[in-house]
């Protein structure tokens, strides 16, 4: 028996040996490659370095066509020079070992361009030989000869190495991911596309190392940030990725079927394909801040970082960072596209101010009933107006001054463009007033020049008097959006506003909680009606920032890859964001959440922009689906889409995918869910509150899952509890995350807990979608804790998780 043992041991220890030995020389080939690589790059960066001395030296000088042809240069050196020194983890990470192709037409990267095999590439018998090998990487490199040492990811060559499958492989024969860091290759994964075929590569069988990258990039730890998928895009995504930026790309796909992902490779892919295009900028909207720094990542790893916005949508307007949740009741007040109707009144309404309101109540009950002694109330300044004019005192009051105002508002003009035709009507209500018109009355039959002398020296001496100004101030001040929201928090006035649009109780409630926006803490939700106000005030005018002159910057695309100057490339970017309103490409992630007023905020940023849409109805937490897709077809247009799906859930292993399909049946029923990638034989974990003490049972849990992963732990609890659950999870260090239901969208965790699902269910109306997000964010574990409310089963699972 021990001897049989020890057989199969020494006969698996050889086979294994020799794989190890073949995956070491494979490891070896790659090595050399890439060290060919380095050597071409180095030469790369001298050739750049020097370029880029040389052109900033010469200035402007040559022909024009000297000087474009120079620019086009140290643009592309710069590009290198810049992208190289960050020093790329991986820089090259593929392969694809070809058939020869249909025809002979190499593309501008020296690769053969055809995708699919010529009829003789296959022999009758099976056998075949590779006729071409393509390298792909981050950037593409070229020898001096010009033949491809390693393509971009993005080049028409690079594509089958994202779409080829074995069901379609096109020309591959076997695709490869390489693991480097720095200048060290570290492992192959390699998928074969045609394993029917017997394929030689310079006469030696072509061998076949690991189980597939995709495999292995799923199962690894998750840190707090998101990593690129460039090593391992799949071809329903690579379809994503690659299309065509014409009006509307429109993805819809599951929990964890790679759209937010796919949404950042595009921004990269767009940028490549059409740089000068994209110079006008992308917007990123993502809908929570923490989602933004989980993946502000991606982009610079892919080389990219200078033309990119990434913003969460409650930091879309600047200088008002949103910090607060509302509840769902007053979320959907202010989501809804009613708010349009009552902002509009408050742009034009709060014009008048409160005071001004007020003494004129209590001056028209002061008129009538005086009583002995007492003071007559003194006007508001903007009740009364009184000048002096070629020595005669004029009056504008009450009934004339309302209706001047009512003649300027009658036109469509933002508010406060309406101001220089309100002073100019007050000026004509004062001159015909005056004396002084008369006067010029006769004068004008005689000397019309005369007369118009007359008029603007009266207007002169009227509007360079203090009085004047102070009336004009007061009576028609320059609004701005926070003043406008800070006056929407008294109820009085609110409701006057929101007259046959909103109910007494909507307008107490919405009343109350801009009473917080007034003091500056603003909602997710307020910072879209302040963007509203401001199309409907009119922005003031913004002093011009002065730049400085650099020749430097008349060379195409140069300023943004100098590495030397004072301004990074990041700070750059910030810059160019807070300068720029509009964006040539709009990328909304979790698109299944904007409100209306909020689709109306992204939809002024891209007004002439083609747009990439991804979401997923199933995890929409605003509780009217229809409303919000009918403010998002309003935003898009008329523009035409294309509409792609993504099936495939590479993050949840199929364990915690079926717990969560059981809530998506009650969410939505009929709605399908993706199907997982994979599995890994740990079932969710259901746990109850222990001796009814939540905070410990709680940790004790997430404290179970950290020894059972290596990476991040989140736990999920209902909106009302994250500021608690944080204090209870404090002591367990900086892996362990708590999350308020509403924070958990688009992130993920090695392990998650999940925190009483009826308390989430209950919370809004969309609970149910908001549970089924908090129940697809793990990638390898996931934990439900149940208090009573959950009624959970003998087993411990919770009412709304049973079969
Ligand atoms: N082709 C791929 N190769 C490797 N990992 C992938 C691939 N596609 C997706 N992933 C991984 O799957 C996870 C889910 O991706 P992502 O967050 O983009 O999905 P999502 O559709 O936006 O999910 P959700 O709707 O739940 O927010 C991420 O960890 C991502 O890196």
């Amino acid at each position: 028996m021990a001897a049989q043992d020890a057989a199969v041991d020494t006969a698996s220890g050889t086979a294994e040996s020799t794989v190890d030995s073949v995956r070491e020389r494979e490891i070896a080939g790659e090595q050399v490659h890439l060290d060919q690589v380095y050597r071409r790059l180095e030469e790369k960066i001298h050739e750049a370095e020097f370029l880029m001395n040389d052109a900033a030296k010469r200035g402007q000088v040559g022909t024009p066509g000297a000087l474009a042809e120079r620019d086009a240069q140290v643009f592309r050196a710069g590009v290198h020079l810049n992208r190289l020194n960050n020093e790329f983890e991986d820089f090259l990470f593929g392969r694809i070992d070809l058939l020869l192709g249909q025809d002979g037409k190499k593309g501008p990267d020296g690769a053969y361009t055809s995708i699919d095999p010529a009829e003789d590439a296959v022999r009758p018998d099976g056998t075949a030989d590779i006729a071409e090998t393509l390298h792909i990487g981050r950037i593409g490199v070229l020898d001096s000869d010009y033949s491809p040492l390693v393509i971009d990811w993005r080049a028409p060559a690079a594509a089958p190495f994202y779409r080829s499958t074995p069901v379609d492989p096109g020309r591959v024969v076997r695709r490869r991911v390489i693991r480097s860091k720095g200048r060290k290759v570290l492992g192959v994964e390699d998928d074969l596309m045609r394993p029917e075929l017997r394929a030689t590569l310079n006469g030696a069988e072509l061998p076949v190392i690991g189980d597939g990258a995709l495999m292995a990039a799923l199962g690894q730890a998750r840190s707090h940030t998101m990593r690129d998928i460039v090593a391992s895009i799949q071809a329903e995504q690579d379809m994503v990725i690659r299309a065509p930026a014409a009006s509307v790309t429109y993805v819809e796909g599951g929990p964890g079927t790679g759209k937010t992902a796919v949404a950042l490779h595009r921004a990269a892919y767009l940028l490549y394909q059409d740089r000068r295009r994209y110079s006008g900028g992308i917007l990123i909207v993502s809908p929570t801040p923490l989602l933004v720094s989980y993946t502000e990542g991606v982009l610079p790893s892919l080389g990219e970082e200078g033309q990119v916005a990434i913003r969460a949508v409650g930091n879309l307007v600047d200088g008002a960072e949103a910090t607060e949740y509302d509840d769902p009741a007053i979320a959907r007040i202010k989501g809804s596209s009613r708010m349009l109707h009552v902002l509009r009144r408050a742009a034009r309404g709060a014009l008048e101010g409160p005071g001004e309101q007020q003494s004129r109540r209590s001056r028209r009950r002061g008129g009538e009933q005086l009583a002995l002694g007492e003071q007559a109330p003194q006007p508001h300044p903007a009740q009364r107006l009184r000048v002096v004019a070629f020595g005669a005192r004029i009056e504008l009051e009450g009934e004339e001054l309302r209706r001047i105002r009512q003649t300027v508002l009658g036109g469509t003009a933002p508010v406060n463009l309406l101001r220089p035709r309100a002073r100019r009507l007050l000026l004509d209500a004062l001159w015909s007033k005056s004396a002084a018109a008369g006067r010029a009355g006769d004068v004008s039959r005689g000397d019309p020049e005369l007369a118009a002398e007359l008029r603007s020296s009266f207007d002169d001496d009227i509007t360079s008097e203090d009085a004047f100004i102070a009336f004009l101030d007061a009576w028609w001040p320059e609004l701005t959006p926070r003043g406008v929201l800070a006056a929407m928090a008294d109820e009085k006035r609110l409701g006057r506003w929101a007259r046959r649009v909103l109910n007494q109780g909507e307008v107490r409630r919405l009343a109350r909680s801009l009473a917080r926006a007034a003091d500056g803490a603003f909602s997710v939700h307020d910072v879209a009606l302040l963007d509203e106000l401001e199309t409907l005030l009119g922005a003031p005018a913004r002093p011009k920032r002065k730049r400085e002159y650099d020749p430097l910057d008349a060379l195409t695309g140069l300023e943004e890859l100098m590495p030397h100057r004072e301004e990074t490339q990041r700070e750059r970017a910030e810059r160019l964001a807070l300068e720029r309103t509009e964006y040539a490409h709009v990328i909304v992630d979790e698109a299944q959440d904007l409100t209306p007023m909020q689709w109306r905020m992204v939809g002024r940023r891209g007004r002439t922009a083609t747009w990439t849409v991804v979401g997923d109805p199933a995890q929409s937490s605003w509780s009217d689906p229809d409303e919000a897709a009918e403010a998002r077809d309003e935003a898009l247009g008329s523009r035409p889409r294309r509409r792609f799906e993504l099936t495939v859930n590479y993050r949840n292993p199929a364990e915690i995918a079926e717990l969560a399909a059981r809530v998506l049946a009650l969410a939505m029923p009929g709605m399908k869910s993706p199907a997982a990638v994979r599995s890994t034989g740990v079932e969710p974990r259901f746990a109850v509150v222990r001796d009814g003490d939540l905070a410990r049972t709680v940790r004790e849990e997430a404290a179970r899952l950290l020894d059972r992963v290596d990476g991040t732990v989140g736990v999920v609890v209902a909106m009302r509890r994250r500021e608690q659950a944080a204090r209870w999870l404090a002591e367990l260090g900086d892996r362990v995350v708590a999350l308020g239901s509403l924070e958990a969208k688009g992130l993920e965790y090695d392990a998650t807990v999940v925190v009483s699902p009826a308390e989430i269910a209950d919370e809004s109306p969309a609970g149910l979608r908001v549970l089924y997000v908090a129940l697809t964010r793990a990638t390898q574990q996931l934990t439900v804790v149940s208090g009573d409310r959950d009624e959970p089963d003998a087993a411990g699972v919770p009412d709304l998780l049973r079969e």
